[in-house]
């Protein structure tokens, strides 16, 4: 059977869209996901995304990751996928759709630019070296000295698979403050077991965790990426981060034919 695909990008963080209402997609086919995503023998991605119908809200979104399992939240996908639902007909500039952690909210902006709230964060493990918290998907977030010339992977890898987390494993980011209210930020992610140009859900972690350890009073923080600037808000009570949004670019990239 032939299907459409479409390629969107988001900062960089790249993913396979697929208009999946009539489920018509095999989800459970990790190889054809894997080599879908593979940049040599398929499309290429650090993602596969199912636009699937939700008797609840618009649409539902359903994540995987390049290695073709099925994951937990992907921000900059979540913020793709809002794009592409426009380009399908399906919303028009505001919408709400679910996906594996919830109800989320989305507007798109006159320049195209996606912003998308992200769940609460109530919870935050703050250790001396590192924090960690769950932001859609689970971070471990870290300062580091010369982040240009950071070894992500060989560090993220080591981290990942240490014994900190265990089977499940976390998303890595390291971090360097550029001022009060701009962070860099490079990201090892579980699942693509790689850095990838940009992570939705580990910036909004590091915004976050740096307002948490007191090394920014803001609440609007700007995150600089490898593929390009993302943005983060929130307000803060209690112990509680709640109206977190991210905001960034979604873009269209090309679009194509799979046998599947
Ligand atoms: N690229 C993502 C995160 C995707 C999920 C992650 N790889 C995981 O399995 O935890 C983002 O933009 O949030």
């Amino acid at each position: 059977m032939q299907l459409k695909f479409y390629k969107y990008q988001g900062t960089g963080n790249d993913f396979v869209m697929i208009d999946n209402r009539l489920q018509n997609f095999p989800k459970e086919n990790i190889a054809l996901i894997s080599q879908l995503c593979d940049r040599r023998f398929g499309v290429g991605g650090d993602g596969l995304i199912l636009l699937e119908n939700d008797e609840n809200s618009d649409f539902k979104m359903v994540y995987f990751n390049s290695d073709g399992n099925q994951s937990t939240m992907c921000g900059n996908g979540g913020r793709c996928l809002v794009a592409f639902a426009k380009k399908m007909a399906v919303i028009d500039n505001h919408t709400s759709f679910n996906a594996i952690d919830g109800l989320h909210h989305a507007t798109i902006e006159n320049d195209g630019t996606v912003a998308l709230q992200m769940i609460d964060v109530t919870s935050i493990k703050k250790e001396k070296e590192y924090s960690f918290l769950n932001t859609g998907s689970p971070h471990h977030v870290q300062l580091v000295d010369d982040l240009k010339n950071y070894n992500v992977k060989e560090q993220g890898a080591t981290l990942r698979y240490g014994s900190l987390y265990g089977k499940e494993g976390s998303n890595i980011n390291f971090v360097s403050k550029i001022n009060e209210n701009t962070f860099a930020l490079r990201t090892y992610e579980r699942g693509v077991e790689d850095e990838t140009l940009a992570c939705g859900t580990g910036a909004t972690a590091v915004a976050i965790a740096m307002h948490d350890s007191g090394l920014t009073s803001a609440t609007a923080i700007n995150i600089s990426v490898e593929g390009g600037e993302l943005a983060v808000s929130f307000d803060k009570k209690d112990n509680l981060y709640s109206n977190v949004f991210l905001k960034g670019p979604a873009e269209f990239v090309f679009e194509g034919t799979i046998t599947v």
